[in-house]
């Protein structure tokens, strides 16, 4: 029986059974189980899995958006008009085949945006491009969900079934629990707070299921059985998606009123360029980039490009900027001048541990190069021997 029978049966299983405490075992037991099957699903060596010509494109600029949503919502049209790139539009369904990058020029940041052929439901087990769609989506920091206003709620829900199904977790936090294989000592089970979803058994049966008899599990938060399994299987992806409701050109007002209500999304039309500002200012909010301006001593700083840094990738720290700068950098750092949001008087002088915000400047000062005189008449080295005269002669002569 190959992976997607056997994936069939027990989504079939777990629908005829009914929910109560003395199934719930087996649920978790049979959720462990697709689980595995859909890792297993993902694994570049099985059918359909891996890259495909078109779809990998370099990372490009200070961030990475991805476009997801069904054939013809208009992804190609958002595209097209946030980035100026060219991208098929048309009025029948699948015109984009491939990925296809722009870049977003906004507040002095260049955002890749990427748009990328639409997909169906059964895109997680392989329909369609879907396998190759969804292993992009998964290299981006930010999903924009694009979703035809005038059609029905549900494919928000189905899209986002599709991404779960392939451990992509859509605006949430990983969960609160430590998780450590160990080969000898068995099962430790421990917990800060009161699980009100879980017990020792449930967790034992899950523990069974992927054959682990020593380990350690510490949970922080109240979880449920999906997110053990999340913790598990470690390889989840937690994505920031915004909801990008297109075509309200044909909602009435009422309706376009609705959907800017709703948490995390945002209505839009990409035929009449209605709201494309606010879209923008949107993306930038949930990209959550911190620029921060350079300045060298006794100059201005360069507010032409700022070095820009994320949470997600490296942190915001000074110590991220520096080895943005440079990976010497660090070693090199004595303290810096910071001007701004995050400081609490101008300029702070601050440690590599310093949190920045957007728009601070930041002056580095690093640390004496240990060469040349040292202000009491001694040549130094680097190992702060001096330097002998039948030393410097034994130097080879420049060449020219
Ligand atoms: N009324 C209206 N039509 C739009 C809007 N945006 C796009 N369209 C139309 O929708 C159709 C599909 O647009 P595309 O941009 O090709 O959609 P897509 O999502 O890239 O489609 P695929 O490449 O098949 O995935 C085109 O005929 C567009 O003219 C809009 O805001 N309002």
């Amino acid at each position: 029986m190959g992976i997607l029978e056997k994936i069939k049966e027990i989504e079939a299983e777990m629908a005829r059974t009914q929910k109560n405490k003395a199934t719930e075992y087996h649920l978790g037991q049979l959720k462990a189980r697709l689980a595995k099957l859909r890792t297993e699903l993902q694994a570049p060596s099985s059918k359909g899995g891996g890259g495909e010509s078109g779809f990998e494109v370099q990372k490009y600029g200070d961030g990475r958006v991805a476009l997801i949503g069904f054939p013809s919502v208009g992804k190609s049209s958002l595209l097209t008009l946030l980035t100026g790139t060219e991208s098929e539009a048309a009025a029948y369904e699948f015109t984009t085949l491939t990925c296809i990058p722009g870049v977003i020029h906004y507040n002095d940041s260049k955002i890749q945006l990427l748009d990328l052929p639409g997909i169906i439901e059964g895109a997680a087990e392989g329909k369609g491009r879907g396998r190759q769609v969804i292993a992009v989506c998964k290299s981006a920091d930010l999903l924009l969900m694009v979703l035809d206003a005038t059609k029905p709620l549900y494919h928000k829900q189905i899209l986002t079934r599709e991404l779960e199904a392939v451990g992509i977790r859509l605006n949430r936090q990983p969960p609160n629990v430590y998780f450590k294989k160990r080969k000898t000592g068995g099962i430790s089970i421990n917990s800060t707070i009161p699980l009100t979803h879980l017990d020792d058994k449930l967790i034992q049966r899950v523990l069974q299921e992927y054959k682990l008899h020593n380990c350690e599990l510490l949970f922080k938060e109240d979880c449920t059985v999906d997110d053990l399994i999340d913790v598990i299987e470690g390889n989840r992806r937690y994505i920031k998606c915004l909801y990008v409701y297109n075509k309200v050109d044909m909602c009435s007002l009422e309706e376009v009123d609705e959907v800017a209500r709703w948490h995390n999304s945002i209505p839009i039309s990409c035929s009449l360029k209605l709201n494309m500002d606010g879209l923008l200012e949107r993306i930038w909010d949930m990209m959550a980039l911190v620029r921060v301006y350079t300045k060298k001593v006794g100059a201005k700083p360069d507010f032409a490009e700022p070095v820009v840094l994320t949470s997600d990738r490296g942190g915001t720290t000074l110590e991220a900027l520096c080895r943005q700068i440079h990976n010497s950098m660090v070693q090199q750092f004595k303290y810096a001048l910071v001007w701004g949001t995050s400081s609490k008087h101008y300029p702070q002088r601050c440690g590599l541990g310093h949190q920045l915000e957007d728009e601070d400047v930041v002056q580095i000062v690093k640390k004496k190069v240990n060469t040349g005189e040292d202000g009491r008449g001694r040549f130094k080295t680097t190992s702060d021997k001096p330097l002998r005269i039948a030393d410097r002669e034994k130097k080879p002569a420049l060449k020219t």
